[in-house]
């Protein structure tokens, strides 16, 4: 069984006529990208926004109609998947390196529903590695801060060379060990001059689907 796609697709069940929509980044949030496509092309009316450069041209090949960002003043509902949810629904999101868009695209959403398979579940956020947005200029220097409370930081790679970021910026991968504090990191991390964000999302979810392997889907709700 495909438990991305079977989480993304209940979560979009909730999607109505004339609402606004954000689309999230990555594996799991591509399966509600493909439902939703599928159910324009049955006839739904929607608007949508994307966190990502892949998530929108995804959906402009679907048939969903994009509208500009400043066209809307809020999204009814946002979906999108996450690496890490924790049972207080904090997440560590940014494993695609998206989590300035997604923080943003959350943060205007009147209800925002997490989609993950059974791997995302954990009691302690932190053993994925904390992405943090850091601008290009004195990127070393803000580094160092970083290092300053983290014992393993290590910039993001593709092909060999940094990678960059939709927003042209570079991520840090921040290996904490176990995050007993998000809601602290968070405001900690984002008071670094350079950092532009870090995947910590505290409080953000309104409700998170969970597919486990059993058949059985874990939902959890603010
Ligand atoms: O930057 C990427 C996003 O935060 C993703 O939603 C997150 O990494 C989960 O991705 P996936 O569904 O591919 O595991």
């Amino acid at each position: 069984m495909n438990l991305k796609k079977a989480a993304a697709e209940k979560a979009v069940e909730a999607i109505k006529d004339g609402m606004c929509i954000g689309l999230g980044t990555g594996s799991t949030a591509y399966w509600a990208i493909q439902k939703i496509g599928e159910r324009v092309r049955d006839g739904l009316k929607i608007e949508a926004v994307a966190t990502s450069v892949a998530s929108e041209e995804l959906a402009v090949q679907l048939g969903i109609p994009i509208v500009p960002f400043d066209n809307i003043t809020r999204l009814d509902i946002t979906i999108d998947g996450a690496d890490e949810v924790n049972p207080e629904l904090h997440l560590i999101k940014g494993g695609g390196g998206a989590l300035l868009r997604e923080k943003i695209v959350a943060a205007n959403t009147d209800y925002f529903i997490v989609v993950a398979d059974e791997s995302k579940a954990v009691d302690t956020l932190g053993s994925f590695a904390l992405p943090v947005e850091v601008v290009p200029f004195a990127s070393e220097w803000t580094k160092r801060r970083l290092e300053a409370s983290c014992p393993d930081v290590q910039w993001r790679q593709k092909d060999g060379v940094k990678y960059i970021t939709d927003n042209g910026n570079y991520i840090a991968d921040c290996r904490y060990g176990e995050i007993n504090d998000p809601a602290a990191l968070e405001a900690m991390l984002n008071s670094i001059p350079g950092v532009v964000d870090n995947g910590l999302f505290v409080g953000m979810a309104d409700k998170i689907i969970i597919a486990k392997s059993d058949g059985e889907m874990d939902i959890r709700v603010k």
